[in-house]
């Protein structure tokens, strides 16, 4: 075991050097080595380990088998080598993504990892990407369109993840597996010309090094400036991205307030926006919406994807076409709790012909002698529903036609509650209620029913 930093040979003091200028690893961290067999994980293995007695790491190999490959024995007899050799503790680790695409096998693979880490009480994940993966990453984004995030290229750090060899090239690694005598199994698929990546790998970056004098340096320095400047940017839409956030589900702005941003936090905004909501943006929907917002005439909308852009009474609202459908029992008396987070309680009271205060649209009275059920149905808005508005002699009307009445956004009229009794709408909290069970002199039990922000 070398203790000593001068011991160490160029390649690790090189690793330490950037670990310490990045602020990957702290004196005394327990880090999960992710680890494929590949050159690259096994370097990181092995530059790591040899840091460990000056940096006072705990280590731990995992290998996840995605089971993609019916046989993963040569990988897992090569690390369960490697790791006793080294008295470093492994794990083996199954997963069984939805698909085999590239994305999901590493957002599973990611999840496992951070499971794990959890369970062993471990603080950091360590990759074994490369400047070589950086480098394709860059260029394959660049390409994609993925503007200055994609530039930015994979991230030196996030959350519980470091990427302590990001600083070497493939070359580097490989000549340090040979120098040390280290036995991997790289995936021979990676010299195949399938994937974009391999093709970037194989056909761009060789062009591109005889071409470019200054490549690939400049590609990454160009990377580091773009992440601080897309940081600035960032923490600056997010501040009015988190201001804009009402609900999850929703977002409201005034259209004066929209008017008045730059276009480059109008972009980042609706990136945010559509992140957030779990929704892709291409860059042409930015344009779109762009456009279509400026133009646009009150009461219209704009659909992109499942999002939908609403605008009225001078405000623009952004929203997911999906409904949250729910169907709740609330029983008399009781109380329940509604998806948004309020709270519909219902209340026995005995007619003492007091004073009602029928102005408050958030309770609401009716003769409990008539309805006598031991529990309503609260559900939300269904396409044709039907109510017998208060005062209207029994006549029926469109909840639908309520809500533009009363201007009740688009986006709220999937989300506020309908207290039904059998069939019959009684009363939509805070907007209208029916005619149906009023109260009489001869009533002697009262429903009193109220809406709650909260418990
Ligand atoms: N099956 C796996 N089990 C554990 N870690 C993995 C696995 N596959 C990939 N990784 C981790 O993710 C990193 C990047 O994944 P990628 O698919 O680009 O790697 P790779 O080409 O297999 O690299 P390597 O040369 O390390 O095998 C790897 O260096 C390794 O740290």
């Amino acid at each position: 075991m070398i203790k000593d930093i001068n011991s160490l040979d160029y390649i690790e003091k090189k690793v330490l050097n950037f670990t310490r200028s990045e602020s990957l690893i702290s004196l005394g961290d327990s880090i999960i080595l992710s680890v494929s067999g590949g050159s690259d994980s096994i370097a990181l293995s092995e530059i790591l380990y040899n840091l460990s007695p000056i940096l006072g790491l705990k280590l731990h190999i995992v290998y996840i088998d995605h089971h993609v490959r019916k046989n993963t024995y040569k990988e897992k007899e090569l690390i369960k080598d490697y790791a006793t050799s080294r008295n470093i503790p492994y794990s083996f680790l199954d997963i069984y993504p939805k698909d085999f695409t590239e994305k999901t096998l590493r957002d599973e693979r990611y999840k496992a990892l951070i499971k794990f880490s959890e369970e062993l009480n471990f603080n950091k994940i360590a990759l074994g990407h490369t400047l070589d993966d950086q480098i394709e990453t860059i260029i394959m984004n660049f390409f994609k369109g993925y503007g200055m995030e994609g530039l930015c290229g994979i991230p030196v750090k996030r959350d519980k993840f470091i990427r302590p060899i990001i600083i070497l090239s493939k070359s580097e690694v490989i000549e340090y597996c040979e120098r040390k005598s280290l036995k991997y199994i790289d995936d021979f698929t990676n010299l195949l010309p399938i994937t974009l990546r391999n093709r970037i790998r194989h056909q761009i970056v060789p062009f591109l090094k005889e071409t470019i004098q200054q490549f690939p340096q400049s590609v990454i320095s160009q990377s580091k400036i773009l992440y601080i400047e897309n940081d600035f940017l960032k923490n600056i839409s997010l501040e009015y991205f988190n201001k804009l956030k009402g609900s999850n589900t929703m977002i409201e702005i005034e259209r004066e307030d929209w008017n008045t941003m730059h276009d480059a936090i109008k972009i980042r905004v609706l990136k945010e926006v559509f992140k957030d909501f779990n929704e892709e943006l291409s860059n042409e929907g930015i344009f779109y919406i762009l456009k279509e917002v400026s133009e646009i005439k009150e009461g219209k909308t704009i659909n992109i994807g499942n999002v939908e852009i609403y605008i009225y009474n001078k405000k623009i609202y952004v929203y997911k076409k999906e409904r949250n459908e729910f169907l709740l029992i609330l029983p008399i008396p009781g109380k329940i709790n509604l998806p948004t987070g309020e709270v519909i309680e219902a209340k026995l009271l005995e007619n003492k012909k007091t004073e009602f205060n029928f102005n408050n649209l958030w309770q609401a009275y009716f003769d409990y002698d008539k309805i006598k059920a031991k529990e309503l149905i609260v559900r939300n808005w269904k396409e044709g529903d039907k109510i017998k508005p208060f005062g209207l002699g029994g006549k029926s009307k469109k909840v639908q036609d309520v809500f533009v009445d009363k201007k009740i956004p688009r986006w709220k009229r999937t989300v506020v509650p309908l207290v039904l009794y059998k069939d019959e709408i009684l009363w939509i909290p805070g907007i209208i209620r029916s005619d149906i069970a009023k109260i009489t002199n001869d009533t002697k039990t009262i429903l009193h029913l109220s809406l709650k922000k909260e418990g």
